[in-house]
């Protein structure tokens, strides 16, 4: 599949800026760095395969609606394909082949023996009812069921999913092959062979990862002023556990806006709100309203944007006063602005170690699956939180030894992995 032969539609993201022409861009730079030969590079800057399908579901008023949706499997150098599955309206081609190239580099980055994949479906769930959805998500896995499997491709949660879309994607596969796969996704119900700490996980990675940098900068989490742009799965779980680490949550916001308090925000309060009132901060006792582009130019010592890529960019850089920004999102931050942003002295913590608690937890849904075990919360909790600084140490032992950005260490890391196996299994040609 070439990715430039597509539709120049497609090169459109929301922001105008192509995601899968910045995962090429920083796979180039660590590939210079690394002095990787140049059919290295030409393979990895292709996914292995991109699979796009139509999904015509009948709605509950009896139209006929046909969906896109896509798989793409970048590279399955190190393992089966790994990835979340996006529900949501600016889902492309090329944003999925990004998402599932960063995948590749993240599995690596941890040392996970996996390769990287992603999927999605262009629509915004909130629009349909549950039934709906669980026909668009059962017709989308069987349009994928010849390239999917718990040694093939494994899909997760993403944006605008869950355990829930797990399960039927798990019970459509179950279906189709004859008898239960529960190892066919990760991020799926207990009661179906998920694992404890899995809901939580890369917002718990996200504490991890703050707690471990401010250490090095010689702060502590603890009184903390930390600000966080989307209050999903990632944001929400991340807001929690900070706060419970002692940092003081100034915002947070969702896709209608967000909320500021200056003496910090009573998260679980917050959360049982948010439930109660349809899911919107708006109103929130003691807060007060901002939009998404104030939240993201808060005074603050940590930024999170978890939410989606492109939301700090050449045009609002300047903005930032943030001292530290940890990509909880998968590419919140354009190229350009991480060059503007680390000119400033601006820590950034990549996503591909940020956000990385999740995939973490799910290869331990993973092993636990394939050894018929279940471990307690504490153990799962314990060995993701070992794989995650054990990452965040050789990064920043490699930024250090090379004198380069965290971002670039990490990936030079990720991609010097993935093209010494490609070097070693001999694919080269
Ligand atoms: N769920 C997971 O385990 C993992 C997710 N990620 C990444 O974390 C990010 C968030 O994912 P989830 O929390 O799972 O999704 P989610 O669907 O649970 O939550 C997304 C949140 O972002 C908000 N949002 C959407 N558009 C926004 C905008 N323009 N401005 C502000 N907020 C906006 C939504 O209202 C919602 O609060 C994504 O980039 C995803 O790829 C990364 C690793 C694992
Ligand atoms: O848990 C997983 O397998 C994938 C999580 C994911 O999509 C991501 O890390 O971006």
């Amino acid at each position: 599949m070439v990715l430039s032969s597509l539709p120049s539609l497609e090169t459109a993201s929301p922001a105008h800026i192509c995601p899968f022409d910045q995962a090429c861009s920083y796979l180039e730079a660590a590939a210079k760095e690394l002095h990787l030969n140049q059919g290295v590079i030409e393979i990895l800057s292709h996914p292995r395969k991109a699979i796009t399908v139509s999904i015509p579901v009948k709605l509950d008023n009896g139209e006929v609606q046909v969906l896109v949706g896509h798989r793409v499997q970048h590279s399955d150098i190190l393992g089966p394909y790994k990835g979340g599955t996006r529900y949501h309206p600016s889902v492309t081609l090329r944003e999925v082949s990004a998402l599932a190239m960063l995948m590749t580099w993240k599995c690596a980055l941890l040392g996970i023996p996996y390769g990287g994949g992603k999927g999605g479906i262009a629509i915004d769930p909130t629009h349909y009812s549950v039934g709906e959805l669980e026909r668009i998500t059962r017709r989308y896995t069987s349009e994928l069921i010849k390239d999917i499997g718990p040694e093939v491709d494994i899909p997760a949660p993403d944006v605008g999913t869950s355990a829930r879309e797990m399960a039927w994607m798990m019970d459509t596969y179950s279906m189709n092959v004859g008898h239960a796969v529960p190892g066919v996704v990760t991020g799926k119900p207990l009661s179906i062979g998920g694992s404890r700490g899995r809901e939580m996980a890369t917002g718990r990675g996200v504490m991890i990862i703050v707690r471990e940098a401010l250490a090095t900068q010689g702060k502590s989490v603890k009184g903390a002023q930390v600000v966080i742009q989307g209050f999903g799965n990632v944001g929400g779980a991340a807001a929690l556990l900070l706060q419970e680490a002692g940092a003081k949550i100034l915002a947070v916001s969702d896709a209608h806006g967000g909320i500021f308090s200056p003496a910090g925000l009573d998260i679980p309060a917050l959360k049982a709100y948010y439930a109660q009132n349809r899911r919107s901060l708006a109103g929130f006792p003691g807060s007060l309203p901002v939009t998404n582009a104030q939240l993201l130019a808060l005074p603050c010592d940590v930024l999170i944007p978890a939410a989606l890529e492109n939301q700090i960019t050449e045009e609002n850089c300047d903005r930032v006063q943030a001292e530290m920004v940890v990509e909880a999102a998968n590419g919140p931050v354009t190229l350009a602005a991480d060059l503007a942003l680390e000119a400033r002295g601006v820590t950034i913590l990549p996503d591909i170690l940020a956000n990385a608690g999740g995939v973490v937890v799910s290869y331990l849904e993973w092993v636990q699956g394939l050894s018929y075990l279940f471990w307690d919360e504490e153990r799962v909790n314990r060995e993701m939180e070992q794989l995650m600084v054990n990452a965040y140490q050789k990064v920043v032992q490699q930024s250090k030894q090379r004198q380069i950005t965290l971002r670039l260490a990490a990936y030079t890391i990720g991609v010097g992995r993935v093209a010494q196996a490609l070097t070693d299994r001999g694919l080269y040609p």
